[in-house]
């Protein structure tokens, strides 16, 4: 019941040039899918994903967005002008934006209300660090993320919410969380979200895991039963193996 995605998160990778070639062979060789595909490229790929992957089941969108609605605020972009190029999905609070540009709870929830205002589904990114995990925190830590990060947010439905937990130590480490280990925290996850919406709605909210998935880990992952799809870096930048993720996702 709950629809499996697949996103890949580009990050500063690929230059529009280079994406249009990428994103025109992926729609030639896109094979029937169940599952969702999204493809989360930098700002100034989003005209040529546009282009390219409209009228295609593959949905793509944005890696961040202005907490701000419109104004003097230089360099940000708004949640309107996402809405304007297709955007389905933005992520909001990854951990390299809460890591590198300060973004605390409070602010990641602005971002999700931004979003949410024009109908873009945001993937909200939690998850804890190394030093966290090692004290035995994890869950708390994460937990309250979340909690933080959905101040004040009120979705109309459970398929305008996507949770990514993506703990940091599993990032661009080749280290993956253990299915288990996912599977716990997702539940954990699952069950916050209950207390804060309903149980209803948490059923049906997806929650992607994030960390090093590859092609060889991520059949296992998803064989977990809250466990709802992935959110790849560098494994969906090239398009082998992001289609492999996606025969695998079904
Ligand atoms: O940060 C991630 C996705 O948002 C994960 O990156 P990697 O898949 O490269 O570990």
């Amino acid at each position: 019941m709950r629809r499996v995605l697949v996103a890949g998160n580009w990050k500063m990778h690929k230059v529009p040039s280079e994406a249009r070639v990428w994103l025109a062979e992926l729609k030639r060789l896109l094979p029937p899918l169940e599952a969702e595909a999204a493809i989360l490229p930098a700002f100034p790929i989003l005209p040529v994903a546009k282009e390219v992957l409209s009228e295609t089941q593959v949905a793509y969108g944005a890696q961040d967005v202005s907490a701000h609605r419109e104004g003097a605020y230089t360099g940000e972009v708004s949640a309107r002008m996402l809405k304007d190029l297709g955007c389905r999905y933005a992520i909001v609070g990854h951990s390299e934006r809460r890591r590198y540009h300060h973004e605390t709870d409070a602010l990641v929830a602005e971002k999700a209300k931004r979003l949410l205002e024009e109908g873009i589904t945001p993937i909200l990114c939690v998850g804890e660090p190394l030093e966290v995990r090692e004290r035995g925190e994890a869950e708390a830590y994460t937990l309250r993320q979340l909690l933080g990060s959905l101040e004040g947010v009120e979705p109309e439905g459970p398929e305008r919410l996507v949770i990514a937990y993506e703990p940091v130590w599993a990032i661009g480490t080749g280290k993956n969380a253990t299915p288990e280990d996912a599977e716990a925290m997702h539940r954990a996850i699952r069950k916050a979200l209950s207390e804060r919406y309903g149980e209803a709605f948490a059923s049906r909210v997806r929650i992607l895991y994030g960390g090093s998935v590859n092609p060889k880990n991520f059949a296992d992952l998803l064989s977990m039963p809250n466990v709802d799809g992935g959110l790849v870096g560098g494994a969906s930048l090239e398009l082998e193996s992001f289609l492999a993720l996606l025969r695998i996702a079904g």
